[in-house]
């Protein structure tokens, strides 16, 4: 359709959401990343000279490994990718190159790959990257094991065998502590908006890496550890995790089945053991490796493996096992070594509050949490909830819920006067059983609406799916003494916004109706206005939507690192080759899930606000609108970093870029930077079309 119409918005609108689904945004990164290119470059180089003349590329990608092989002057290169639109793309790729003739590209998987159905004999040279930031995650042990056994000249020969580039690698682990990456894996607070926790019973994010593995939890999350809001602390040293050959295909063969290794790791600062990171480096060849450490300059993320918290203390050992039962790289943190005797981390309950004592909470809550304890002790394995590390984070944000139940508050106490002044009016004495409806329609875990039932007098609907996450909403009301009856769950198996968003019942219209305006990434959430209309017909009179206003802010930056992120820069990060037109197309100009806290960048204006969202009142909104900014000093605007001040009512507010936000900002990066001097005016031109915001910009 954009082929069709380039400008037909909802076409564009919906490739953006396609393009990034269909890209993976390190395509970009891998591709400017001119020393990881080189390096591979030089290994091919060398490879080929010394007799490698046939070769293949599993992975392709855009095509730019395979191309390197063929300039190096290899008699025969082919190359497979699994992903149809690379496929595709690599094909224009080496033919825009000139190579079309001379490299065949296969749309498969290698492992479907056979000689000589697809290739017309075996191969001397493999050379791949289906590597993630936890090495294995894209299946290249998998991969190798079959190249060797199907598709490589197999080592016994005297004359030629098989090599693979990159040659094997090291893999390093270090433990760390890191609130960021705490707040996203761990309940850490003990009460939330006058609500107390104490009754939630385990909660854990997906990511757990207990040693027998279990498909429904990942083994390991990515950060980029030198971008974390707040940093992180290492605890140990680091310490090889594991050596692999990438040309022994007994020990590719043995990796599944080595036996756990035990390591001791000397604690080297006092502090909370929060995660393992890890990382490796890539051996090329004997001489060239790329690493993908935090330490280094690095584009690339770490795995991160979340473990038990724990109080490390400098003369403990920490005991961590590695595996690699199933294809994954598994590690854990077991045991602590203390004045000779072993504490076991796996065993126990993971501490639910680290550091914050359950203090001056009342007497039952006292036993529930002491009961939850026992009861996960039992059954530990079981009787645990799951929720996104987003909503984990949220569920962290003390801030966020003191703001609701603050704007709750002021608003179930001014419609209990208008009532009384009412009945005083009308001399008609509604019973006290006369009750506040409030509808939460947050997406995901939310306790608003509890918190809005603990104002009392308020009948609370939440939309919370989950089975087992209603369980703890229900625990939680029991034990913060919010009567039964003051909370269902609603409608939830009903997928569009008119299912929900109905009458509490015949007679009745709500008080309040919570909506989610802001998605994770830092987008507004589709069909928002349209909710919010909806909404505002079913509030009762003096009734409230939360939030009622967004307003939007941003500020102009200069950012290389989201240039790089976005768009391949040229052709002389790419050795030379034809490929950033044709990966480009994949361009999207917001960049999401951004921490702007963090961002390398330069500021070159201030805060501006760009744009306001009224939901409680459409006639005040517009579609586009022109903001003028001034620079405040000179350099090249690359991009438009934006985040949203929510106000739930005039005065009460939440920043969607402060700090416990479990908020991502998003940016609009622009294709052509523009180059300011200080003191210089620019125009923004800000529009809204079915929530999703764009901006131009005009010198
Ligand atoms: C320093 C490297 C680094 C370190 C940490 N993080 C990231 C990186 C950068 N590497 C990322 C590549 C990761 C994606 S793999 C690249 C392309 O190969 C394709 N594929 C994957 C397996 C496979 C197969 N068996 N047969 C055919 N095709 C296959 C994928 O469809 C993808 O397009």
């Amino acid at each position: 359709a954009l082929k069709l119409r380039p400008d037909y918005p909802e076409a564009r609108e919906n490739f953006y959401r396609v393009a990034n689904w269909l890209v993976e945004r390190w395509h970009f990164l891998m591709l400017n990343d001119r020393g990881r290119n080189r390096k591979y470059q030089q290994a091919i180089q060398k490879a080929v000279q010394s007799g490698c003349n046939t070769v293949l590329d599993i992975g392709t990608g855009t095509g730019i490994l395979g191309m390197c092989a063929k300039k190096a002057g290899a008699a025969e290169v082919y190359a497979c990718e699994l992903s149809k639109t690379m496929y595709e793309l690599a094909c224009e790729v080496v033919t825009a190159n000139g190579m079309d003739g001379c490299i065949k590209i296969l749309h498969m998987k290698s492992l479907e790959m056979e000689v000589p159905k697809d290739i017309p004999h075996r191969v001397s040279l493999v050379v791949t990257e289906t590597v993630d930031a936890g090495l294995f995650g894209e299946g290249i042990i998998e991969s190798l094991i079959h190249a060797w056994r199907h598709l490589l000249l197999p080592p016994q020969e005297q004359s030629a065998t098989g090599r693979v580039i990159p040659a094997g690698a090291t893999v390093f682990g270090m433990a760390v502590e890191c609130l960021e990456i705490r707040r996203h894996h761990r309940l850490c607070v003990s009460e939330v908006g006058s609500l107390s926790l104490a009754a939630a019973g385990e909660l854990r994010s997906p990511v757990s890496c207990s040693s027998e593995p279990d498909d429904s939890m990942e083994p390991y999350t990515t950060e980029r550890l030198s971008r974390l809001p707040g940093g992180y602390k290492p605890l140990t040293e680091p310490f090889t995790a594991l050596n692999i050959d990438f040309n022994n295909v007994q020990e590719l063969e043995g990796l599944s089945s080595r036996e756990v290794q035990k390591i001791h790791l000397p604690v080297t600062q006092e502090g909370e053991l929060d995660a393992l990171a890890v990382w490796f480096q890539l051996h090329l060849d004997e001489e060239s490796s790329l690493s993908t450490g935090p330490q280094e300059d690095t584009c690339w993320e770490q795995a991160i493996y979340p473990v038990h918290s724990f109080l490390l203390k400098p003369l403990d050992e920490l005991i961590v096992e590695v595996s690699c039962r199933d294809a994954y790289l598994r590690l854990c943190s077991v045991a602590v070594l203390r004045d000779g005797h072993e504490i076991r981390l796996d065993k126990r309950v993971d501490s639910q509050y680290t550091g914050n004592p359950i203090s001056n909470q009342n007497p039952e809550a006292e036993l529930c949490s002491a009961l939850a304890c026992l009861q996960t002790n039992q059954n530990q394995t079981k009787d645990f909830s799951m929720l996104e590390c987003s909503e984990m984070a949220l569920l962290n944000n003390h801030d966020y819920h003191q703001s609701f139940c603050s704007a709750l508050a002021k608003l179930m106490s001014q419609l209990k006067v208008k009532w009384q002044n009412q009945e005083r009016g009308s001399g008609v004495q509604s019973d006290s059983s006369d009750l506040l409806y409030v509808l939460d329609v947050s997406e995901g875990f939310s306790l608003l609406s509890l918190i809005a039932a603990s104002h009392g007098h308020v009948k609370a609907y939440s939309s919370v799916e989950k089975k087992k996450q209603q369980e703890v909403l229900k625990r939680l009301a029991r034990s913060n003494n919010i009567p039964e009856q003051h909370l269902e769950f609603w409608l939830n198996h009903v997928d569009d916004e008119h299912g929900i968003l109905q009458r509490p019942s015949r007679e009745k219209l709500w008080s309040a109706i919570i909506l989610d305006c802001v998605e994770t990434c830092g987008l507004i959430r589709q069909k928002l206005m349209e909710k919010a209309s909806l909404a505002r017909c079913l509030l009762e009179e003096g009734g409230r939507i939360f939030p009622e206003k967004i307003v939007v802010h941003g500020m102009l930056v200069e950012s290389d690192t989201l240039l790089l992120e976005s768009a391949v820069q040229g052709q002389e990060p790419t050795l030379g080759f034809n490929i950033a037109p044709f990966i480009n197309q994949f361009t999207v100009p917001v960049h999401v899930f951004l921490d702007f806290s963090t961002l390398e960048c330069r500021h070159l204006s201030e805060c501006v606000e760009l744009f306001v969202l009224d939901l409680m009142d459409a006639t005040a909104n517009y579609t586009n609108r022109e903001v003028k900014v001034q620079a405040t000093s000179a350099g090249r605007i690359t991009a438009i970093p934006f985040w949203y001040h929510i106000y739930l009512d005039q005065e009460i507010s939440v920043s969607t870029l402060s700090k416990n936000s479990h908020w991502k900002q998003a940016a609009v990066v622009l294709q052509q930077p523009l180059e300011v001097q200080a003191g210089d005016w620019v125009r923004l031109a800000v529009k809204l079309h079915k929530s999703t915001i764009s901006m131009s910009i005009h010198g």
